[in-house]
C-alpha cells in the first residue's frame, strides 16, 4: 500500500471519467493515494458507425497500450467494452460490485417498447439491441446513432429519433435516471456481456497495484460477468457480435442463472438457452449455455452478421 500514487487510465467522456473517478474514490478510502490520467481512444475520435469501423476493443486498445507501457498502473474499463481474449501481460484484476445490467428505452412521448407508433424511428447503434427490438416490433424504423450518452440524448430530443435504447448503468451512474422511460424486460431485450459492471484491468505482475484494487473486488459480481463472458468467448463472438447474456445470483440457494440469446440481425431467428449451477463453477455455466445456444445453430447466425458489418 500507499507509495507513490497510483495512476489510473481512463477515457475522457463523462461516463468513463465517473467511472475513474468512483474508483479513485474507492482507493482513496482504503488509504491508497491515486491520480487520474486522462487517455484518448478510435472509438472516441472516430464517429463511423461502430459495426464498420473494425473491430472489438475499439474503447480499451489504446489504455490496455498505456498499462503495457508503464504510462499509467490501472484500466478502468466498462467491462462489455472489454473483449474476452486475454490481452498477453495484463489482467482482470477486479470486477467491482455490478450497477444495473438492463436497458431502458428513453422516448420523447413516454412510450414503451409496445406501445411505440408504427414504423417510430428508433436510434440504436448495437446489433444486438436493434435484432431484440425488431423480434417483437418489426415494424420500427432503427436506425444507427453514435456519440456518449448526452449526445444521444441530445440527438433524441431535437427529433432525430422518437426514442433511443440506453444501458441503465450509464444513465445512472450520471445521474440521469429521470430520464429513464421504460425498464426492459430482460425477457425481451437481453443486455450485453458484461453491462453495468466495470473491469479493472492491471500488469500481470503489479502485485503491488493487484493488491492495492482487490479491495474493490465483489465475487459475486465477478462471477456473472465471468459467465458471460466465458459464454460470449466459446461462442467466438465478440462484443459487436448479436449475443445477449444475462447471469445473476439467487442469494438464497447461491446459485447461478445464466440466460444466453444469440439473435439475426433482422430479429427474425432468435435462439436462447439457460443454464444454472455455484457461482464458482461460473465459465462451466457459460460454457454450458454457449454449447446448447451452439447445437441450435449460433455459429451461423453470428458469422452471418459479421459477414454482413453486424448489420445482417
Ligand atoms: N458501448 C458504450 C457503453 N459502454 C458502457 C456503457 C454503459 C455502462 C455499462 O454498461 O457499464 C455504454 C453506453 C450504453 O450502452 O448505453
Amino acid at each position: 500500500m500507499n507509495g507513490e500514487p497510483l495512476r489510473i487510465g481512463t477515457r475522457s467522456s463523462p461516463l468513463a471519467l465517473w467511472q475513474a473517478t468512483w474508483v479513485a474514490q474507492e482507493l482513496k478510502n482504503s488509504g491508497q493515494p491515486v491520480e487520474i490520467v486522462h487517455v484518448s481512444t478510435t472509438g472516441d475520435v472516430t464517429s463511423g458507425p461502430l459495426g464498420e469501423i473494425g473491430g472489438q476493443g475499439l474503447f480499451t486498445k489504446e489504455i490496455q497500450a498505456a498499462l503495457i507501457d508503464n504510462r499509467v498502473d490501472i484500466a478502468v474499463h466498462s467491462l462489455k467494452d472489454l473483449p474476452t481474449e486475454p490481452t498477453a501481460g495484463l489482467a482482470l484484476a477486479a470486477v467491482p460490485i455490478r450497477e444495473a445490467c438492463g436497458d431502458v428505452l428513453v422516448s420523447r412521448g413516454g412510450f414503451h417498447s409496445d406501445t411505440l407508433p408504427h414504423g417510430a424511428v428508433i436510434g440504436t447503434g448495437s446489433v444486438r439491441r436493434r435484432a431484440q427490438l425488431l423480434h417483437v416490433r418489426p415494424d420500427l424504423d432503427i436506425r444507427d446513432i453514435r456519440g456518449n450518452v448526452e449526445t444521444r440524448l441530445r440527438k433524441m430530443d431535437e427529433g432525430e429519433y422518437e426514442a433511443i435504447v440506453l444501458a441503465e448503468a450509464g444513465l445512472r451512474r450520471l445521474e440521469m435516471a429521470e430520464r429513464i422511460v421504460h425498464v426492459m424486460d430482460k425477457r425481451i431485450m437481453l443486455p450485453a456481456v458484461g453491462q453495468g459492471a466495470l473491469g479493472i484491468e492491471v500488469r500481470e505482475r503489479d502485485q503491488r497495484t493487484r493488491q492495492a484494487v482487490s479491495v474493490l473486488h465483489h465475487p459475486d459480481s465477478y462471477h456473472c460477468v465471468q459467465a458471460e463472458r466465458k459464454l460470449l468467448a466459446e461462442l467466438r463472438g465478440g462484443c459487436l457480435a448479436p449475443v445477449g447474456a444475462w447471469g445473476r445470483i439467487e442469494v438464497e440457494r447461491n446459485l447461478l442463472h445464466l440466460d444466453g440469446i444469440v439473435i439475426s440481425g433482422d430479429g427474425v431467428q432468435k435462439i436462447s438457452a439457460y443454464a444454472c449451477g455455484p457461482p464458482e463453477k461460473a465459465e462451466e455455466i457459460g460454457r454450458q449455455v454457449a454449447s446448447q445456444l451452439i447445437i441450435q445453430g449460433a455459429q451461423r447466425i453470428i458469422s452471418y452478421a459479421r459477414n454482413t458489418g453486424g448489420r445482417g
